[in-house]
């Protein structure tokens, strides 16, 4: 596994179609969009993330009798999409700049992707809530990213606060660097394929805490420590850590990094009209981050189909949307 930041884009690049999230609705969507011959880019949190990338099992995907886990389902989707020639990128999106016709989306690791249009489907799994000492500390211990603070912690113990293969991903780039990392897991698994948390716990520096509560983040200038509650020994603790990496999810849309240039809901959900254009045009959405009432993969697959073709009708300047491919 690793942490495959795979520098292989061009930044001078510019793409017909940049695809945030690479779960059913951006893979499905590259597949059409790569299928149109739309120069397709998709760039995603983790291998195994989002919604689909954490369920264990999957039997009701048609055409996939299963059951095979949600992973496995999304592999078979990204390698059709390769196939024709999408290229995906490992990145966390933390901005987007849509106020020109080539639009700008940053990615975490400093990174510029510049497109035609773009598609939204990072999916809702956002936290939120924030732990005590969370803000007060953020920049001063606190972290959301390996890549850019783990040097910062060279040979000093740190706390990696995870769930999924999204923390252990990132954690696993944090032990190159600090002496000693607690992966800290609210839940009594880690949601990660059986082969990543086997390799994983191989860590000599890594110390996994399953169904460890997070109280609050402590220090004065700096981090000191992260106060837990081990919920099966029912006893708090503190672990003296000088960061405190952050990597948990939750159900709330994934739209922080759309700062409020597309129309949304009070609830965050993005609006859009009957072919998934959000209120800027070339700006396309689709999947759970639209807040659907039933969130399943197959939902998600056909929103993506449709922004793909929205997407070509809007490069290629149709008057309408081809409606059979
Ligand atoms: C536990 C569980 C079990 C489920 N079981 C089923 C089931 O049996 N059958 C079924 O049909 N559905 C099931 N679902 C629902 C289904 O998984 C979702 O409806 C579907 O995955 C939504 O697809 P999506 O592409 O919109 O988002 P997601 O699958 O959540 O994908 C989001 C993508 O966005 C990426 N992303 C997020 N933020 C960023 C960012 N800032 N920068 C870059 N990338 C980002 C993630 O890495 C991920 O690739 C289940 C969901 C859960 C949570």
């Amino acid at each position: 596994m690793g942490v495959g930041f795979g520098l292989n884009y061009q930044p001078e690049e510019l793409y017909d179609v940049i695809i945030i999230g690479a779960g059913p609705a951006g893979s499905t969507a590259a597949i059409y969009t790569s299928r149109a011959g739309l120069k397709t880019l998709v760039l995603y949190r983790a291998e195994a993330d989002g919604a689909l990338g954490v369920t264990q099992q999957i039997e009701n995907y048609p055409g996939v009798p299963g059951p095979v886990s949600g992973y496995e389902l999304l592999k078979i989707m990204r390698e059709q999409a390769k196939s024709f020639g999408t290229q995906f990128v490992r990145g966390k999106v933390i901005a987007t700049d849509f106020s020109d016709e080539v639009k700008k989306v940053f990615t975490i690791d400093g990174r510029e992707f510049r497109g035609k249009a773009i598609i939204i489907a990072s999916g809702a799994m956002e936290r939120a809530n924030k732990f005590k000492g969370e803000d007060e500390f953020l920049g001063r211990g606190v972290s959301y990213c390996g890549v850019c603070d783990a040097a910062f912690f060279k040979d000093q113990p740190v706390a990696v606060v995870g769930e999924d293969d999204y923390g252990v991903e990132e954690a696993e780039f944090i032990a190159r660097f600090a002496s000693k990392v607690y992966f800290v897991a609210p839940g009594s698994k880690i949601k990660a394929p059986a082969e990543v948390i086997e390799e994983f716990e191989k860590l000599d520096n890594v110390e996994v805490l399953l169904r460890h509560r997070v109280l609050e983040i402590v220090g004065d200038q700096l981090v000191k420590g992260l106060k837990l509650k081990d919920v099966a020994k029912q006893e708090e603790k503190l672990l003296e850590v000088n960061g405190v990496f952050i990597f948990l999810g939750g159900t709330k849309p994934s739209v922080d990094f759309l700062m409020g240039q597309v129309e949304m809901t009070d609830g965050d959900c993005i609006v859009v009209n009957e072919e998934m254009m959000t209120s800027v045009p070339g700006v396309f959405a689709a999947g759970d981050v639209l807040c659907t009432n039933i969130k399943q993969a197959v939902i998600a697959a056909a929103d993506g189909c449709k922004a793909a073709l929205a997407v070509d009708k809007f490069i290629n300047k149709k008057a309408k949307i081809t409606s059979q491919w």
